[in-house]
């Protein structure tokens, strides 16, 4: 296992794991943007994200709370699913980028660690940017280590068969 990489430039970003240079300044601007969108009147802590799709496609999303309060969904969770119902299916996420206003960054809780398992690679990177806009990077694998995913559930035949997606 690799260790987080911490603070790199966007290039050496890009170099690590495989994303152009354009495509990280995408997700950068994009989950920035919409961290903008948050609907958070309860805690005041914003949270955007974006989801690069291997098509180029970015998908938006943040955080949207509730008068009752664990109703409220978080950024991540906002984001992939509006993914999934546009399409997205598994393989089909690129990459997926989160911006708070702290720093160092805040990183996916843990239920939207396991939302991301059922529709991400483990591989895939995960970039937290802070307050500054510096990115960490670790990839799903990295955050939800020994993870419990679709294909434990499902035989052969049906993930053959798409019924995973
Ligand atoms: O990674 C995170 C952490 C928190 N939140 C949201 C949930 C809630 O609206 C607010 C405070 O927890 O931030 C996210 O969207 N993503
Ligand atoms: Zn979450």
């Amino acid at each position: 296992m690799t260790t987080p990489t911490k603070g790199h430039s966007r290039h050496d970003t890009a170099l690590i794991h495989g994303l152009s240079a354009s495509d990280v300044q995408k997700l950068s601007e994009t989950c920035i943007e919409a961290k903008g969108r948050a609907y958070c009147p309860y805690s005041h802590f914003r949270v955007g994200c974006s989801i690069l799709l291997t098509n180029g496609t970015v998908v938006q999303g943040a955080n949207v709370e509730n008068a009752a309060y664990p109703v409220g969904t978080c950024a991540e969770r906002v984001t992939v699913a509006t993914a999934v119902v546009q399409g997205a299916k598994k393989g089909d996420i690129r990459a997926v980028a989160v911006a708070t206003d702290i720093s160092p960054p805040a990183s996916p809780c843990g239920m939207c660690r396991q939302f991301l398992r059922e529709f991400c690679e483990l591989n895939m990177p995960i970039l937290m940017y802070d307050k500054d806009g510096k990115c960490t990077v670790m990839t799903l694998e990295q955050l939800l280590p020994m993870s419990f995913g679709p294909e434990k559930l499902l035989s052969t035949e049906d993930i053959q068969h798409g019924l995973s997606q």
